[in-house]
């Protein structure tokens, strides 16, 4: 496994010269955003199979690719720091990045995720990249945790808006082999006043292995309560 991962990234160029979609930020003609949730030649058969098995399944409309970018909209930061930021922290984080886009292409996490709001799930196809290791050649439970609590965070945001994680508590039943590819699976299970209750599984593509299991509550942020440091 190891060893096929290392010849994939051989065969990547310059890491941030990968193609990929872009789009252009309506507020600010400078502010170019890269879509990550595309394939890019560090993607393995598996996760390839995967993403073209979804985006299938996209067709009729059931399911949705989400995009996925290393900064947030400008607009959407100032949104979020008049809304909910204590004015004294409104500032630096123009060129804040999402951690987990935030290593080079192929090192860390590659991934992709497909939402369908009547299902309320979010499934995430995740390969982890060399640079997550934690026991020699095999994933971080750290960078378990980040890929469960992006995966459940999504699922409670697409159901009740924004959100922060109060409580995730998750059960590490297997280890996953670093550069594999798995599948994280979330499902909302309940929504009660601001309160978001999401639980989630992380299996092997193939379904037999159960790497972990996770339960995750997300609260809806409170416009008249900022945040603060
Ligand atoms: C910019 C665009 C963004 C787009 C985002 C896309 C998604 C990306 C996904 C990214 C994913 C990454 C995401 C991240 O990494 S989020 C980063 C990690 N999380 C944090 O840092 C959160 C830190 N905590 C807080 O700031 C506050 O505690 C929050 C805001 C969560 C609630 O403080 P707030 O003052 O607002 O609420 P409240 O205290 O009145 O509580 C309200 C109710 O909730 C109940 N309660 C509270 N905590 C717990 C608990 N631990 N267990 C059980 N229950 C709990 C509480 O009893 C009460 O219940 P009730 O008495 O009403 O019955």
């Amino acid at each position: 496994m190891l060893r096929t991962c290392a010849k994939r990234l051989r065969t990547l160029g310059s890491p941030l010269g990968q193609p990929g979609a872009q789009r252009r930020s309506f507020s600010s003609e400078k502010f170019i955003h890269k879509d990550y949730a595309l394939p890019n030649p560090s993607w393995s058969k598996d996760l390839r199979l995967l993403f073209d098995q979804f985006m299938k399944k996209c067709e009729d409309g059931s399911w949705k690719r989400l995009p996925s970018y290393r900064q947030n909209f400008p607009e959407k930061i100032q949104e979020f720091q008049t809304l909910y930021l204590d004015s004294s922290l409104a500032k630096g984080e123009q060129h804040a990045q999402q951690f987990p886009r935030s290593l080079d292409v192929g090192l860390g996490f590659e991934y992709v995720m497909f939402c369908n709001d009547v299902e309320r799930k979010v499934l995430c196809f995740l390969q982890v990249g060399p640079h997550l290791q934690g026991t020699p050649g095999f994933v971080h439970g750290g960078a378990i945790a980040t890929m469960i609590d992006s995966t459940t965070g999504m699922c409670a945001f697409r159901a009740g808006g924004i959100v922060m994680t109060a409580n995730l508590n998750i059960n590490f039943r297997s280890p996953i082999p670093l550069c594999s590819v798995v599948v994280v699976d979330s499902q909302l299970d309940k929504v009660e006043g601001r309160k978001v209750f999401v639980s989630c599984n992380v299996r092997s593509v193939d379904k037999k292995t159960l790497h972990s299991e996770a339960t995750g509550l997300f609260i809806k942020l409170d416009p008249d309560k900022s945040l603060k440091k």
